[in-house]
C-alpha cells in the first residue's frame, strides 16, 4: 500500500523541528562516557538514537527516560562492561555503528556489532584500519571491509592516520572515543574528510561535555585523555528534518515556519536555506526559527553539497520546480548511505518530471522532461520518502511506498504535515 498526498498551495504553516538526530547521538555517547550524572533534554526520540540508546545500556550505561522525555544518563567513566557474547544490534544506523566501532573499544571484553543488510554494505575499513594500529583487534565476521565485526583490544590513543573520504563518521568515532583512551590521540587524515560540518557537531558536543578539541581544519585533531564531564545538555532542532518543510513552501507557494532551530548552528545542512535563497525563496531567521516564504518562481543552481550530503535528495525534490537546471556536485557518497541515493536522486527529480545526468560526482537535474508523477518506493530510506512527499504535495499524483520507514529519523513526520498545516 502506497501513501498518498493532495496537491497543495499557498501554505501556511508552523512546525516544530524534531531534536537533531546527530547531537543526541553524540550526546547520548558524551554523557555516557562521562563519569557521573547527564541529563539530556529534548533528545531526538526516532529509530537510529534508539539504537545509541540501547547499544550503550547493554556496555553498562544506566540510561532513564523522563515523564518529559529526557533522558537521564548516569555515566561510566569510559569504563563500559561487555557482557560474555555481547552483540550489537545497530540495524539501519550508521551514525551508531561508526561511532560505536571506537567506543566499544573502551569495553572489557570483546564485543561484535552488526547491523541490516543494508549496513553490511557500508563501509568501515579506514576506521578499522587505524584502529587497529593503536590496540584494537577488530575482525570482520562476514566480508572484509564491512560490519558485521569483533571488537576487541583497547583504545590506547597515539597517531591514527584515518582516510575520511568515505565518510565523517570514521573520525567522529576516534574522535569520541579519544578522551576515554589512555595517551593524548592525534588524528590526521591523509586528504580533505567527506561531509565535514558533521566535524563541527562532533566537536561542539565535546566541548559541551567538557572535552576540549584542538584542531587545525578538518585534517588534524588532538584530544587530551582528561575524560568527559557530565552535563546538562539541550539537544538543538534538526536542520535535515527541517528541510522537507523548506522545500514544501518552496514548491507548493507560501509560508512556512520551523521553529526550534538554531540559527547560529553548526549543523551543515543549515546550508539549504541559502540555496532556497538562491533559488528565489524569501528567507528569514528568527531567534530560535527559521521562515521560508516562495511565490513559486525558483531558478535552479549550481552548487557544491559534498558537506550537506543529507539534504541532496530534499534539493533533488525541489530542482524539477526551478525554471533551468541544477547541478549539485560532492555527491559521489551517496552510494553507500541507506540507499544508494544517486540512484534516489533521480527517482525523485523523475516523479518532478525531471530527467537527470549523472557523473561519478555530478548529478544535473533538467526539469520538464519527463511526465512525472507515479509510486516510487524509498527502499526503507527515510530520506527519499521524506523528499518524495515534497513532489506529493506539489503534484497530487504521487504515491510514497513504505512511508513508515521515516521512522529511523522522523517517526512524527507525517503526522506534522498534518498539524503544521501542510495538508
Ligand atoms: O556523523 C553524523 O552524524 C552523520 C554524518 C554524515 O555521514 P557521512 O560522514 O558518512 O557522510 C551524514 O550523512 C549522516 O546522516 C550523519
Ligand atoms: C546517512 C544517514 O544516517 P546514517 O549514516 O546514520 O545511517 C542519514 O540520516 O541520512
Amino acid at each position: 500500500m502506497s501513501l498518498h498526498l493532495p496537491a497543495v498551495s499557498g501554505i501556511d504553516g508552523c512546525i516544530a523541528a524534531p531534536p537533531s538526530k546527530s547531537f543526541t547521538h553524540r550526546a547520548l555517547i558524551a554523557a555516557a562516557c562521562a563519569d557521573g550524572r547527564s541529563v539530556i533534554s529534548r533528545p531526538l526520540h526516532a529509530e537510529d538514537a534508539g539504537v545509541t540508546v540501547s547499544a550503550l545500556r547493554q556496555l553498562g550505561a544506566e540510561i532513564s527516560l523522563t515523564d518529559d522525555g529526557d533522558y537521564v544518563v548516569e555515566g561510566t567513566g569510559g569504563a563500559f562492561h561487555a557482557p560474555t557474547g555481547c552483540t550489537i544490534d545497530c540495524h539501519n544506523s550508521g551514525t551508531s555503528m561508526r561511532l560505536l566501532l571506537s567506543l566499544v573499544l573502551l569495553a572489557d571484553g570483546p564485543v561484535c556489532l552488526t547491523g541490516s543488510p543494508r549496513m553490511q554494505e557500508r563501509p568501515v575499513a579506514p576506521l578499522v584500519d587505524a584502529l587497529n594500529t593503536v590496540g584494537g583487534e577488530v575482525r570482520y565476521l562476514k566480508k572484509a571491509g564491512y560490519p558485521p565485526v569483533c571488537v576487541d583490544g583497547v583504545f590506547r590513543g597515539g597517531h591514527l592516520e584515518i582516510d575520511a573520504s568515505a565518510s565523517s563518521q570514521f573520525l567522529s568515532s576516534a574522535l569520541m572515543a579519544a578522551p576515554c583512551g589512555t595517551e593524548d590521540t592525534v588524528i590526521t587524515t591523509p586528504g580533505e574528510p567527506a561531509s565535514r560540518t558533521y566535524l563541527d557537531i562532533t566537536a561542539d558536543v565535546m566541548a559541551a561535555f567538557g572535552v576540549p578539541v584542538k584542531r587545525d581544519g578538518y585534517r588534524r585533531f588532538t584530544v587530551s585523555p582528561e575524560g568527559y564531564s557530565p552535563a546538562d545538555y539541550t539537544v538543538e532542532g534538526d536542520y535535515s528534518s527541517a528541510s522537507y518543510f523548506f522545500a514544501i513552501a518552496a514548491v507548493c507557494t507560501g509560508t512556512v515556519e520551523v521553529t526550534h532551530l538554531n540559527p547560529a548552528s553548526c549543523q551543515g545542512d543549515r546550508v539549504f536555506l541559502r540555496l532556497l535563497s538562491e533559488m528565489g525563496c524569501r528567507v528569514t531567521e528568527g531567534t530560535n526559527s527559521v521562515t521560508v516564504a516562495s511565490d513559486g518562481d525558483l531558478k535552479g543552481i549550481a552548487v557544491a553539497m559534498g558537506d550537506a550530503p543529507d539534504v541532496v535528495l530534499t534539493l533533488a525534490a525541489v530542482a524539477p520546480f526551478a525554471r533551468g537546471p541544477t547541478t549539485i556536485t560532492g555527491v559521489r557518497n551517496l552510494k553507500i548511505k541507506e540507499s544508494n541515493r544517486l540512484d534516489a536522486v533521480v527517482r525523485i527529480a523523475a516523479l518532478g518530471g525531471a530527467e537527470t545526468k549523472l557523473t561519478d560526482d555530478t548529478v544535473t537535474i533538467i526539469p520538464g522532461k519527463l511526465p512525472g508523477g507515479g509510486i516510487i518506493d524509498p527502499e526503507d530510506d527515510h530520506r527519499t520518502a521524506m523528499s518524495a512527499a515534497v513532489v506529493a504535495l506539489k503534484r497530487g499524483d504521487v504515491g510514497i511506498m513504505n512511508p513508515g520507514c521515516v521512522h529511523k529519523s522522523y517517526p512524527g513526520f507525517w503526522d506534522a504535515l498534518r498539524e503544521g498545516g501542510m495538508i
